[in-house]
């Protein structure tokens, strides 16, 4: 069993390995690929990967390349997670909308839509080189963002593609949820959600006869967060909180969620819900010459690659050097399901096709479903409420319209895209936006006239 992880210089990679091996024999797995377009930084997270598996004594070998068809021959797992133009296209689109007034965000609003436009060719090439080289009954599990932008396009244009998009936030918010409430077993609650990736909203969490959605609720409405205690008194002494990265950003996050909660106590919504629901809060709080993307090279990266060059002297790998958690348990567990049959719940992006009653059966949406060998088998979530199928529906409106412009090289349909954004106030501040957005993006977009 192979399994291979393209984005292999990422961040994230020695995190995913551990969660990987610390299911070796689950997975059954003999073999993990590293594939990457940028050999140096792949080679240099490769040396932590070669370090824990070594520590862990797993039997696991690890293959290093840059070549398609070493990397996907025979493999039956893909875990996708790219970033197309890197950390400093990232700050370009945090960047550009933010000097024009909008939110500037990696995955939400014109900062998104841009990051989209890089990611979707690619993906679709991941999709086809994977086709033509690994295993027949492979899947392709996908973190690579903007999850919703990637998702459409690949239904768009690969609509029988053996790939499952996913996004940890939901769990990650689980995980909080947890820790503020002191129950550590978030992976066992038991929950049901609705929405669109980074646009949703968890309409029950149960454990144990316990109604947590309803003590949560309760919980950020008393302490105006859902930050738990012990992080957020670490996060008063240090600006990071190493073994979550969690900087002081993640604090306006996590905070917001109270106000979003108090403009509708109905149901937990995702973070991400802020960019749309408090966009000007958002941009208030945003410091155009310093944001997340500069904040995440500052620790995320900065702690990794340091790591690694103090690995590299010493032979010791410090603590603070990678991060081991949900994100990589996420994906494995996800693996792990698939492979054994499990019918455990995830919650996963697929196509709605009656999911949500009154939502568009074309809509790519973010679901619990029970995953087993044959992929995702989705809890059905009724209708929903206008004020939820009206805000999404604008949003996946935007994001179809920017698909089908990237696809048809069309400006004015990525212009449209751009303008019926939430977090756009006009569509002259739109054109601007995205005329710099051509502009930084030359060498990744397709050509729009
Ligand atoms: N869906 C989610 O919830 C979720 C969660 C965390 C991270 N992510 C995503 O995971 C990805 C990695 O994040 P990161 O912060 O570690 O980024 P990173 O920049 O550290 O790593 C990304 C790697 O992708 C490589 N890459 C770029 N284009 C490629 C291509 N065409 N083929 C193969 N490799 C390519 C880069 O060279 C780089 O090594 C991003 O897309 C991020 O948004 C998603
Ligand atoms: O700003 P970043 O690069 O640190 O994170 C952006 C990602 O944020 C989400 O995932 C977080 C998660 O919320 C957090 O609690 C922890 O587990 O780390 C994850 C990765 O940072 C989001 O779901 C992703 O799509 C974003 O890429
Ligand atoms: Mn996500």
């Amino acid at each position: 069993m192979i399994i291979t992880i393209v984005g292999g210089g990422s961040t994230f990679t020695p995190g995913i390995v551990k969660s990987i091996a610390l299911r070796q024999k689950e997975l059954e797995v003999e073999e993990v690929r590293l594939f990457d377009i940028d050999e140096d930084r792949q080679y240099k997270v490769s040396l932590v990967v070669d370090w824990i598996l070594k520590d862990m004594k797993s039997p696991i070998r690890l293959t290093v390349t840059t070549d398609k068809r070493t990397a996907y021959e025979n493999s039956s797992f893909i875990f996708a997670q790219m970033r197309v133009g890197k950390y400093a296209m990232r700050e370009k689109d945090e960047k550009i909308p933010l000097r024009h007034g909008c939110v500037g965000q990696e995955t939400c609003g014109c900062g998104g839509l841009a990051y989209g436009l890089r990611t979707l060719f690619p993906m679709i090439q991941v999709i086809d080189d994977v086709e033509k080289y690994a295993a027949p009954d492979h899947w392709i599990l996908n973190y690579s963002n903007p999850a919703a932008v990637v998702s459409e396009a690949c239904r768009a244009l690969r609509p029988h593609a053996r790939i499952i998009n996913i996004c940890d936030m939901p769990i990650a918010i689980l995980e909080m949820v947890g820790r503020c409430l002191d129950i550590p077993n978030f992976t066992d609650f038991d929950v049901n959600y609705f929405g669109l990736n980074h646009f949703g909203w968890f309409t029950d969490i149960t454990y144990q006869g316990r109604d947590l959605k309803a003590e949560i609720t309760e919980y950020v409405m008393k302490n105006k967060t859902l930050l738990p205690p012990d992080v957020l008194e670490k996060l008063k002494e240090h600006d990071r909180v190493g073994e979550r990265h969690l900087n002081a950003s993640w604090i306006h996050t996590w905070n917001n969620v109270y106000k979003v909660l108090q403009s509708n106590p109905e149901y937990l919504p995702n973070t991400y819900l802020q960019y749309y629901l408090l966009s000007k809060d958002v941009v208030e709080e945003s410091n155009p010459e310093y944001t997340r993307a500069n904040e995440v090279m500052d620790s995320r990266e900065k702690d990794l690659f340091e790591g690694i060059d103090h690995y590299i002297k010493t032979g010791e790998v410090t603590a603070k050097a990678f991060y081991h958690g949900a994100h990589g348990n996420y994906i494995a567990d996800l693996a792990m399901a698939l492979k054994n049959d499990t019918k455990k719940k995830f919650i996963v992006i697929v196509q709605n096709n009656g999911a949500i009653e009154n939502i568009a059966p074309d809509a790519m949406v973010e679901v619990p479903a029970y995953i087993g060998k044959n992929g995702p088998e989705v809890i059905c979530q009724g209708p929903i409420d206008d004020y939820y199928k009206g805000l999404m529906e604008q949003q996946l409106a935007s994001e179809k319209l920017l698909v089908a412009g990237g696809i048809e090289g069309s400006y004015e349909k990525v212009w449209k895209a751009f303008s019926m954004n939430k977090t756009v106030p006009s569509a002259t501040v739109a054109k601007a936006i995205l005329d710099e957005m051509i502009e930084a993006n030359k060498e990744f977009w397709p050509e729009l006239r």
